[in-house]
């Protein structure tokens, strides 16, 4: 391990890295956390990522370095949990040449954000574009379904004069439904429920999400064709592949049968299809050769993606260093079980905390482990060299940053979210340093403000939650057993340490944050 290190030591990244003493803050460990966790929300609201993204330029806009020329020509569409926000800044910045808008955003938002004092994430009054909610509890339902109708019949009337422009976000793909006749809604609906319940990842799920769909996997553009296409894309999965977030509307993609077909089948879903669903995969799909056709020659599409996981860690880290921090950013692509996840955790912050060289065993058991949970080897060292910087060069505390989703096997009936497991897991994973009280400080939390079923978005935790649990008469181990993680928190010394931003608008996925105190530290 000794070697692997020792290659990175002379690479040039570490420049990035700025050279710096200790600085002295006085707000606690936890308050900072908080704080870090703030900005990389800020970073990644609808209205930051679409007004960064859009630079109006008298009558033309220039997005991701291609100039697109504004004649009165320019239509809206969006769909997704962000995209009241998003369509909000982009009419402020384009809508004085907006013919027309319709988006397809989650049932009851706009009350919500009124009563949250969120109304610069409104639409004005005077707006021309139509807001449809629908898709309560996250499905597709009759509402949702009004607005891809709506949503298709504007892009289907659009010239080779126009441009339209798409707001995409997370959730996107129950707000857009539009499966192909004859499936019916509900049979969408029961072949996409059948395959998450049976645990099928986001990209399995959305893979057949775009073979049953008329609009997914390219077919919006296709009906926009020839019009000028512009996505902007707000990433809630890992490694943001624009086929997959929200189904990828706007991304050409071509159904392989054999494909979907093998995704049923790993999920035992092959001899319950309904007729209709089974008549559409059958069929030779021309309509999908004709797209390929179309995106390989017209360039009529862009897809930018706008903000991300990667995003929110990249401005978390800024804040972390002006809180006196030394900041690294391990991966935006954590995922995998939360028990495995939190051991990772655990390691580093027993790698970060040796006096001494630690034992080369904890680097190994880390370059095991890490891409069992997505990061690699690479992340993995590149990281260790910079905590072993901040160990051995007395640079202070040190903040490392990761970000993802990771999953929980829920086994127990009890209220939680896999932020809060997650935090509860790597509170005992410290605790196991024997580290004095104000040793590392971990916080987990979804940037969409919601962690599971529950009102908080995660917790923040250290080495001593056993025994402030215990002294209180909570008994950690059973609550982990029944997933009663939310129940846990708030209960322990009054909820303290729950975290609660409340509504964010936004969503890239969970923030990781291990904050590693100055040393002198002494491990066993
Ligand atoms: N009691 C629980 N303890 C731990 N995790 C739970 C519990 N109940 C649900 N979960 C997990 O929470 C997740 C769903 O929560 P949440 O709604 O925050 O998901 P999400 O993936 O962020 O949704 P979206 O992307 O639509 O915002 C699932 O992964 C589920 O396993
Ligand atoms: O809408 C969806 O498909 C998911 O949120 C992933 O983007």
């Amino acid at each position: 391990m000794a070697r692997v290190l020792s290659l990175f030591r002379s690479q040039p990244f570490l420049h990035l890295v700025a050279r710096r003493k200790p600085t002295f803050c006085k707000m606690s460990m936890d308050t900072r956390a908080r704080e870090v966790f703030a900005a990389a929300v800020e970073a990644v609201q609808p209205d930051t990522v679409v007004c960064q993204s859009i630079e109006r330029k008298e009558d033309s806009v220039v997005i991701d370095g291609r100039t697109f020329t504004l004649k009165h020509n320019l239509h809206l569409v969006g769909f997704g949990k962000a995209v009241l926000g998003m369509a909000a800044e982009a009419e402020r910045i384009v809508g004085d040449h907006l013919v027309k808008g319709v988006i397809s955003v989650p049932h009851g938002i706009q009350q919500t954000l009124q009563q949250h004092g969120k109304d610069h994430l409104l639409l004005k009054e005077n707006s021309r574009i139509k807001v449809i909610e629908g898709a309560k509890h996250n499905l597709p339902d009759t509402d949702a379904q009004k607005a891809a109708e709506e949503i298709k019949h504007l892009a289907s009337e659009l010239t080779e004069k126009d441009l339209l422009l798409v707001l995409i976000s997370g959730g996107g793909s129950a707000l857009l439904p539009a499966p192909i006749p004859p499936i019916t809604l509900q049979e969408k609906l029961d072949v996409t429920r059948r395959l998450a319940g049976a645990g099928a990842t986001i990209q399995e799920l959305n893979t057949i999400r775009r073979a049953l769909s008329l609009l997914k996997g390219g077919g919006l553009a296709h009906h926009a064709h020839p019009a000028q296409v512009v996505a902007l894309i707000l990433s809630d999965v890992i490694g943001d592949p624009i086929d997959i977030i929200a189904s990828g509307p706007t991304v050409m993609s071509q159904v392989w049968p054999e494909e979907v077909l093998s995704i049923l089948e790993r999920y035992k879903l092959l001899n319950l299809l309904p007729t209709s669903v089974k008549e559409v995969l059958d069929k030779p799909n021309s309509r999908w050769k004709e797209h390929k056709e179309e995106s390989d020659t017209s360039g009529h599409v862009l897809n930018a993606v706008i903000g991300s996981n990667g995003v929110a860690l990249k401005r978390a880290g800024l804040c972390a260093r002006e809180l006196g921090f030394l900041p690294v950013v391990l991966s935006p692509s954590v995922c995998g079980d939360v028990q495995s996840v939190s051991r990772l955790y655990g390691l580093l912050a027993r790698f970060a905390c040796s006096r001494e060289e630690p034992p080369p065993d904890i680097a190994t058991e880390v370059l095991k482990l890490g891409p069992e949970v997505g990061v690699e080897s690479w992340d993995l060292c590149r990281t260790m060299q910079v905590l072993e910087k901040g160990r051995t060069e007395g640079w202070g505390a040190t903040c490392l940053l990761a970000g993802g989703e990771p999953t929980v096997e829920l086994t127990g009936k009890g209220r939680g979210g896999r932020n809060q497991e997650l935090a509860m897991r790597v509170g005992l994973e410290l605790r196991s340093l024997g580290l004095p009280p104000k040793g590392p400080v971990f916080l987990s939390g979804g940037t969409d403000g919601q962690d599971g079923p529950t009102e908080a978005a995660g917790a923040i935790t250290d080495g001593g939650l056993y025994d402030e649990a215990k002294a209180q008469g909570l008994d950690i181990d059973n609550f982990l057993i029944n997933n009663d993680s939310y129940t846990f928190f708030s209960r322990l010394s009054g909820g303290q340490r729950l975290l609660v931003p409340g509504l964010t608008c936004t969503n890239v996925m969970d923030v990781h944050m291990l904050l590693i105190p100055a040393i002198p530290i002494i491990i066993r």
